[in-house]
Formats: C-alpha cells, structure tokens, sequence
C-alpha cells in the first residue's frame, strides 16, 4: 500500500499567510538541522532511475518535508515509482530507464526538480511538464536544457524557451554541449539521464560555468548509486558511459547548508548563544561558506564535529566575495551585510536574477524600503550597513522563500515589527523555519490571507 504523499501544509500554519516578525533581544537554544533540499532531489530522482526488478527498493534515509520534496514524489509516483513514506524516510521502488509515457508532470515552483525531470523526460515518448506558478518558475529559463536536449535528437515544444514544454525522446546519447551560464541544473538533468542512455554521454559545458558545486552533489550522487563518471577539474568536460544501472539500498540525505545558513546569520547577527547540529563538515554543498563568510565578518562561531555554536552579537564588518560558490547562501548572509561596518559586495551573482524572484533587483528595493543603502550592477548586489533598522513596515517577500527568510532575519534586528507578505512561501525549501526560530525564542504572528 502506498502511504498518501506528504501534505505541505501539515504544519498547523494558515494555507496562506503575512508573517508579524518581532524584534527580538536574543536567540537561544539548539537546533538540528532540516535535511538538504539538494540531496533530497538527487537522491529521489536517482531512486526511482533504479530497475526494482533487479535492484529492489530503495531507502531514503530522512528525506525533506518541503514543497520542493513533495513535488519530486509527486512527479515520480505520477511516472510509476512506487512510494512509501516510513517515518522520515521514503522508499521507493524505481522504474528504471521507463517511467511511464504521456504523463504531464507539475513540479510546483522547484526549478531543480523541473529540470532534472526534463532530462528524464527524454527516456519516454513524450512528457509534459507544467506549473501552477506560472509568475515564478513559469517565469525560468528552460532554453538551454531544451536545446540541448534537441541537440541529441529529442523532440521539444514550449513557450519560447518556458513552460509549458513537452520533451519527446528516445534519445541514444553521445558528444553533446550544454551551456552552464544561466544554470548548473541543466547540465545535471543530462548527467541524470546519462547512465540509461546506450551511448551515455560526453558533456561539454560551455559558457561561464556557474553554481559548480550542485554540478559536484550531481556527480556524489551518481556514485552513491554506482554510476562511473569522469569529470575535468573545472568540469567543463564530463563523461558518463551508458548502460550503466543504477544501483542503491540506502542512502541519506544529509543536514541542509542553504537553510541553515539562515540560522547561522540571525544567531551572528543578535546575542545570546545558538547551536546547529547535523551540519557535516565534508559536504559538497556550497553553501558551507557561509560558516567561513560569517566568520571573516567577525562571527565567533565554533565547529566540533557535526554541530556549529554561535555566540551572537559580535561586531560584523563588511566583506567583498564571489557569491557563486554559495548561491543559495547570498541572500541570508545579506542580513549580516545589512548590519555590518562597511559595503558588503556579493560579485559573480546574475544567476540570482534567474531564481524564484529578481534576487538582485527584487532585493535592492526591499532592503531600500527598510532604509537601508544598496546598489547592484546586472552581476553584483552590494550592501551598506547599518546600526540599526526602524521597520514598522510591510516588505514583500516576492514569492521567494530566500527572500522571506533574508526578511525575517532584518525583521529580528529592526526596532519595530516588520510584515512580510506571502510568507507561507517560506515551505518551499524550509516548512520548520519560523518554528525553529520560535524554539530560539523568537516570537511570530501568522496573519491568514486569501494571497497565493
Ligand atoms: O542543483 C541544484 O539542486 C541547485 C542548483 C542551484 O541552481 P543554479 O544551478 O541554477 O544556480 C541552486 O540555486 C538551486 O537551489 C539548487
Ligand atoms: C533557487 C532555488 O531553488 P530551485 O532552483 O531548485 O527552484 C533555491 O532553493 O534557492
């Protein structure tokens, strides 16, 4: 029997909400860090790429409860997989190099789920993939992926580059270019696909290749299912030989990065004394720079083992950093830039243009909003500290659970209590965010709207 797929909204948070942050004198507690969003997508997908018939199930070990979770299980049980949620954990049944044909896929707002099912979708006849967020990931580039994909002979129609798109395989594989300026997730959608090709694939990455370090959890991934592949050092050149099954019994996922990060900047950024644990010091997530970010801004934070502790409320001055290597990280660690002597510059970051918001632009005039001296370039974003915040206002979280959460944080530190509107955005990635910042005593109101 398979369990229902789990319900985003289990969470005892209105549907749809503004959240009332207040300001708050101190964080205090421990907390464990929720599980990756980016292994939890790897580590679905790659389950149900195994043949159940010859591998049998697989077990993920404590996977995300997020919106993007979810849309990964639902696109794979609408392919075939078989699902069985056990605890924390999911085991699924593959359905190998044949997920069924003809089905349409609605992977919510997730870019990455899209995208890997995309490389996916060249393994059946035709699938097709809409979205229920046409405004945010209706709004994503596709083309790259797409013409890629054209490239090895899968047919494909969309809307200009946009969804919806319908993919149309078989393909057989071989030399293939794909641009990794706009996205890494292109590039790991054909290395997703690569192994049940009979030809695999040769991949040149062209362009300014960006967010290398996904490109890296792709490739830890395929070898946690037994998936050779080779890789230049600035894997601008991958190969994947074809034919290769994959193959697991049990993975897990590890503590999220991306997330905690956001966690890491409210304890630097107020006093008093938090500690994160699940936070594995070898990890391939990029996003582990913000620990050494926030420590040259002046954070006192100590690593033992798997577990951080932040002693709050040092003096933060400003840094100058490519953000790339910790995308996902940028916009939390822009509130400890918000607060901290000096102009912050995040370098190398256009791609932050091509997530759920505008997260240069879309940024520049929220923190404005807050009074707060900002600038960008079409690829920096930089920040002017300051002592304090007056909030009192209500900021827009623009559908972007980074953006809330960058929100949040400035919310924490401002004299008055800041309104974020479209807050329940924030399960996209972190459903437990506001709940573990309330365990470190912070206090939220929920103001129910009618707002999608
Ligand atoms: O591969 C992944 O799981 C991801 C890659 C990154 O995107 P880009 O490669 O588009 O920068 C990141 O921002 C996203 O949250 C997740
Ligand atoms: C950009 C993000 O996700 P995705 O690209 O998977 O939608 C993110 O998690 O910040």
């Amino acid at each position: 029997m398979t369990a229902p797929l789990p319900h985003a909204h289990a969470d005892g948070m209105p549907d749809t909400f503004d959240v009332l942050v207040h300001p708050a004198s101190e964080l205090r507690g421990t907390l464990s860090a929720q599980p990756s969003k980016n292994y939890t997508t790897r580590y679905l997908l790659a389950a149900a790429l195994t043949d159940s018939t010859t591998n049998g199930p697989v077990r993920v070990i404590g996977v995300a409860t997020s919106e993007d979770a979810a849309a990964m299980l639902r696109c794979l049980a609408d392919w075939g997989a078989g699902i069985e949620l056990v605890g924390d954990d999911a085991v699924i049944r593959g359905f190998g190099a044949h997920p069924k044909a003809g089905v349409t896929l609605n992977p919510g707002n997730a870019g990455a789920v899209a995208r890997f099912l995309m490389g996916a979708a060249a393994l059946t006849s035709h699938t097709t993939f809409v979205t229920d967020y046409p405004d945010s990931l209706g709004k994503r580039p596709q083309g790259d992926l797409l013409e890629a994909l054209a490239r090895l002979g899968a047919g494909v129609s969309s809307d200009a580059g946009k969804l919806p798109i319908t993919i149309s395989g078989p393909v057989r594989g071989g030399m293939v270019e794909v641009s990794a300026e706009r996205s890494s997730q292109y590039a790991s959608a054909l290395m997703f696909l690569a192994p049940l090709l009979p030809s695999g694939l040769d991949l040149k990455l062209t362009g300014d290749i960006k967010s290398r370090a996904p490109l890296r959890q792709t490739l830890d991934t395929l070898a946690a299912y037994g998936i050779q592949a080779s890789a230049s050092p600035d894997l601008s050149r991958i190969r994947i030989a074809g034919n290769q099954p994959y193959r697991a019994e049990r993975v897990m996922v590890p503590g999220d990065y991306p997330g905690s990060a956001a966690i890491l900047v409210a304890a630097a950024i107020l006093p008093g004394e938090v500690r994160l644990s699940n936070l594995r010091e070898q990890d391939l997530q990029g996003e582990k720079e913000a620990v050494a970010v926030l420590r040259e801004m002046g954070a006192d934070i100590e690593r033992s083992g798997d577990t951080l502790t932040v002693r709050g409320g040092q003096p933060l001055s400003a840094v100058t950093r490519d953000g790339d290597g910790f995308t996902d990280a940028v916009q939390a660690l822009s509130a400890a830039a918000a607060f901290a002597g000096g102009t912050t510059t995040w370098e190398n970051v256009f791609t932050l243009r091509l997530k759920e918001c505008d997260r240069i632009s879309d940024t520049r005039r929220e923190l404005e909003k807050l009074g707060l001296s900002v600038s960008e370039t079409e690829n920096s974003l930089s920040i002017s500290g300051a002592a304090s915040l007056a909030g009192g206002i209500t900021v827009n979280g623009h559908g972007d659970h980074r953006m809330i959460m960058l929100l949040t944080l400035l919310g924490l530190r401002a004299e008055k209590p800041l309104r974020i509107t479209g807050a329940h955005h924030i399960r996209k990635s972190y459903p437990q965010f506001f709940k573990h910042l309330e365990e470190l005593g912070a206090k939220f109101e929920y103001l129910k709207t009618d707002t999608k």
